[in-house]
């Protein structure tokens, strides 16, 4: 993430601000208001006092300077109302369009930036450094304007009044200044620690959350409790030194404050200035200190801000998405697959597949067997070009993979994944997923094809059924069966299919061959076997070791060839009778 610097951020927030101009224009306009009624009102007070009361004894010119001034307490206080609501409304619809923006972006984002990027720092991106940037427009530009919109009131005001008393009191301007300069400094390196520790322990409690199951079937509770007590640790110390900032700036802001007031009641005493010019300064004294308190503590939220929006901004400013120049886009594929000397790695270390050449003939149905890690849920993910090859080519119909426009290409490819993800939802809304095309009508007419539906409508309210999170209410053979179906329901030309390695329960399994059955018949299909029932009846087995092909041909071409195919399918057999018996 590049550093940013903080003006330029300032610069676009404000930028970003301006889609709600008339919003701002109308607070700003508040503000104004506001500053002229509450710098009017210690003025009044000292006419009341002054003139009314002690130097005229007028009752009636007092009555009428009293309902002014209550006149003017409640307008402060409906203007006070509308200011910090219309200053939230702009933040908060600011904020929405930010995290619509942000969301947009990280969904289009390649595999890759997943990888590497722990989930919960983004979730932490996404929701808390989000909200921390509607601090910059509640207290931020608005704010900031009408605080030194009162100032300069004031001090015109307090000139107005008593001009030796006035220039006592400027004094303390240049105090506040070096105080809140000094306590501002140490804030935002308080504030950079506390949020880098709160993404730290989002991070950490999202994946232990996710691997829970582990962490208890290993009993490994109390260390992963020692990890996030560590954190937990360096964030409340995090926290806290922040809180000592605050709890130090404050008491000081007081200090100075009644030390002012004390020296004007003093003056006052001392020159013999009248009474109500005296209750004028105490208020203004108050009105300079609030403001200016206020722009430091302001100054402190917006600082907190813009940590977030720092941080925010550099992943909306990074580019992750995977790029989208093909051109070609097709609405029929015939489905056949070539891979010509395809070399890959994930990073730079490890090159994972290593020169892999290969042909699907359309209508074709191809195993790949080979050991764990030898790199055949790899050929998956460049198919449906989650990654990029480095070298190589990979052709769809004759025509490179990366020729043709990406999503276009996805929509004809049906992918069930060997970790079957469901989201907390209905079936139905599992397997229609988001697609407003696809019926109730239609699911069940499909499922019945692939014999699924019996299952589905088994299950406690049937298409109703509410699925957990990750699918977690149901069982792991139920959990592929669905995935069968939802990749089937696009009635895709090419069919990915990545056999969890994982033993499912008879009935599942059974279903499950039935299935793969029917929806390989007529189409293009790659299947990452772990089954015998696959293997034999592929129009092609392709096996493969530390990234490459090693043997290719048909199932009983290759038990003659006696080579690595025919010992991982005794290996494979002998398990298998293992554990029927
Ligand atoms: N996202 C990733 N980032 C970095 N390395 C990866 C990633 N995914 C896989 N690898 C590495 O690439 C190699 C091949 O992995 P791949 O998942 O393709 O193997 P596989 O043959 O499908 O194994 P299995 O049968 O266990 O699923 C492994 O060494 C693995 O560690």
């Amino acid at each position: 993430m590049k550093k940013q610097n903080t003006w330029d951020i300032i610069k676009r927030l404000f930028v970003i601000g301006m889609k709600f101009r008339t919003w701002f224009i109308i607070t700003l306009i508040i503000s104004i208001f506001l500053s002229v009624i509450s710098t009017y009102r210690p003025y009044l007070t000292m006419q009341i006092v002054d003139s009314d009361i002690i130097k005229l004894r007028d009752k009636a010119s007092m009555m009428k300077h009293i309902y002014l001034l209550i006149a003017l307490v409640f307008g402060e206080t409906i203007l006070n109302f509308f200011l910090v609501y219309f200053s939230n409304y702009i933040s908060q619809n600011v904020i929405r369009d930010i995290r619509e923006k942000l969301y947009h972006k990280l969904i289009y984002f390649k595999t890759s930036f997943f990888d590497k990027t722990p989930i919960g720092q983004l979730v932490t991106r996404a929701v808390g450094d989000v909200e921390t940037i509607s601090t910059v427009y509640t207290d931020g530009f608005l704010m900031v304007f009408g605080d030194i919109l009162r100032i300069v009131f004031v001090l015109v005001m307090m000139f107005q009044v008593d001009v030796h008393l006035s220039y006592i009191s400027l004094a303390i301007l240049p105090l506040m200044v070096v105080i809140t300069r000094f306590f501002q400094k140490k804030l935002k390196k308080a504030f950079s620690d506390e949020r880098t520790w709160t993404a730290n322990q989002n991070s950490f409690v999202q994946e232990r959350l996710s691997g829970m199951t582990l962490i208890q079937v290993f009993n490994r509770q109390k260390a992963e409790f020692e990890k996030f007590d560590q954190i937990n640790i360096t964030l409340k110390s995090a926290l806290l030194r922040t809180v000592f900032i605050f709890s130090l700036f404050f008491p000081v802001v007081e200090l100075i404050s009644s030390l002012f007031i004390g020296f004007v009641l003093f003056y006052g005493g001392y020159i013999t200035i009248s009474a109500g010019v005296v209750i004028a300064f105490i208020q203004y004294i108050s009105m300079l200190i609030r403001p200016l308190r206020q722009i430091a503590d302001r100054f402190n939220n917006i600082q907190r801000g813009i940590v977030g929006a720092e941080r925010v901004l550099g992943v909306m400013d990074e580019d992750f998405s995977l790029t989208n120049n093909g051109k070609v886009v097709k609405h029929q594929f015939d489905g056949k697959i070539e891979f010509k000397d395809v070399k890959f790695s994930y990073d730079e270390k490890q090159e994972v597949l290593k020169g892999i050449s290969f042909k699907v003939n359309p209508g074709e149905t191809v195993a790949i067997v080979g050991a764990t890690g030898a790199g055949k849920s790899t050929i998956i993910s460049l198919i449906t070009r989650l990654y990029d090859i480095n070298s190589g080519k990979i052709l769809l119909d004759d025509v490179a993979l990366k020729d043709y426009e990406l999503y276009n290409l996805r929509s004809h490819i049906g992918v069930v994944l060997q970790d079957v993800f469901l989201f907390h939802g209905s079936i139905f809304e599992n397997l229609s997923f988001g697609d407003e095309t696809v019926t109730l009508e239609k699911i069940r007419k499909i499922a019945k094809e692939i014999e699924v539906d019996d299952f589905i409508m088994s299950l406690p309210g049937g298409y109703d059924y509410v699925v957990r999170e990750r699918g977690s209410s149901i069982s792991l053979g139920q959990r592929q069966l669905l995935s069968f179906l939802r990749a089937y329901l696009s009635d895709p030309k090419i069919l990915i299919l990545d056999e969890a390695t994982s033993s499912i329960d008879h009935e599942s399994e059974k279903l499950i061959q039935k299935a793969t059955e029917k929806i390989t018949k007529n189409r293009t299909s790659i299947i990452i076997a772990h089954r015998l029932s696959t293997i034999e009846k592929a129009d092609k087995i392709i096996v493969m070791e530390h990234g490459k092909i090693v043997e290719e041909g048909k199932h009983m071409e290759l038990l003659h060839k006696n080579g690595y195919y025919a010992t991982l399918y005794k290996a494979q057999l002998k398990h298998e009778v293992e554990e029927s018996e």
